[in-house]
């Protein structure tokens, strides 16, 4: 088989259901319980053979990402072309329909769907544990956008055990103006704790036994109930106006209401799609966001969508 002119992978962002955070370790990284839920919002990465390696965005927020080295997306592709003794002469084309440092690991997914754009361009043969391997030298979240659905992330999050879900969970998210740095909310969330002697917890955190029943089961009420995230007074700390985004939901019905990781997205748990619409349209007229979406989870991992000949 002759290899394909351009390949387009289509890659999911996430929300974290429950992120518990020990810790800083001697590495600076944090050991985590960390719930990824994947949903139906989609960055596609293109891939097509070029003189040198390129990257173009488009998208509503393409101005606030880099297109040098440090996209992830190029990191991808030349972890890729190290391992197997090439060149990576690219194009890469990112349609960014993710919130940019929003929390919703938007470059992340952009590096694990190069990454496997990339693969099925020079037809590479790489196995998934090789792959995976990759994104894990890439960043904490890259793993989790290769094989999206659920899966709860130990280690720096980069180590993955994939989790049954019952059904489907309906989100809305309301977009901030601006984003935050993750780690500068990791080194908030540890000053916050010294500062108020709040012991940090486990070395490594464990995922809640009520959350992973929930998502078993498909309970969107039940995992209301369960989800937590440690970041959440961090991100509140830095982005004090974050506390109104989330009140606005709450008091639109929404089941649950949390920070997105890092934030500064809130995301908001709904009964259904209906309730999605009257809570977005309440939370748009709050004035309180940028822009507001409506997703579904658990939506699936990086996806090969076309291959042109
Ligand atoms: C907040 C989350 O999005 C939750 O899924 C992730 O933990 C962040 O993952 P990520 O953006 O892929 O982060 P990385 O690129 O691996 O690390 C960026 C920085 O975040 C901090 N970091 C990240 C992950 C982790 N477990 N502990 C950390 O302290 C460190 O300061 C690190 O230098
Ligand atoms: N392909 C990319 N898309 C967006 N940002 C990128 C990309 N590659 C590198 N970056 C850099 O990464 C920073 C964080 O962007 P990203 O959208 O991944 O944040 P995030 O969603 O908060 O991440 P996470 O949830 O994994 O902590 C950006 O400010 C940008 O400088």
């Amino acid at each position: 088989m002759s290899s394909p002119s351009s390949v387009t992978v289509r890659v999911p962002a996430k929300v974290n259901v429950q992120l518990a955070v020990a810790g800083p370790r001697a590495d600076g990284f944090h050991a985590l319980a960390n719930v990824f839920l994947a949903v139906s919002l989609y960055d596609h990465v293109t891939v097509t053979p070029a003189d040198s390696l390129r990257i173009t965005c488009s998208g509503p927020d393409a101005d606030q990402v880099p297109l040098d080295a440090s996209n992830l997306a190029a990191r991808a592709a030349l972890a890729l072309a190290g391992r197997y003794g090439r060149t990576a002469d690219v194009h890469l084309h990112i349609d960014k329909d993710i919130p940019v440092a929003g929390g919703m690991a938007g470059g992340s997914a952009d590096g694990a769907g190069a990454l496997l754009a990339c693969d099925a361009l020079w037809g590479t043969g790489a196995s998934r544990a090789e792959l995976l391997d990759i994104c894990a030298s890439l960043g904490s979240d890259v793993p989790f956008g290769l094989t999206g659905g659920a899966a709860l992330g130990e280690g720096r999050g980069e180590v993955l055990t994939p989790l049954e879900t019952g059904g489907t969970f309906h989100w809305v998210f309301a977009v901030a103006d601006g984003g935050l740095s993750t780690p500068a909310v990791y080194g908030e969330c540890d000053r916050l704790r010294a500062a108020s002697g709040t012991d940090p917890g486990p070395a490594q955190p464990a995922a809640s036994p009520a959350l992973l029943a929930a998502l078993r089961a498909g309970d969107a009420a039940a995992l209301a109930s369960a989800v937590s995230n440690d970041l959440q007074p961090a991100a509140l700390s830095l982005r004090p106006s974050l506390a109104s985004t989330l009140a606005a939901g709450t008091e639109a019905g929404a089941l649950a209401a949390l920070v997105s990781g890092s934030g500064p997205t809130a995301a908001f748990l709904v009964k259904s799609p209906e309730d999605g619409e009257r809570v977005a349209a309440a939370l748009a007229a709050s004035g309180t966001c940028r822009a507001v979406r409506g997703a579904a989870g658990p939506a699936e991992g990086a996806t090969v969508v076309a291959r042109r000949p």
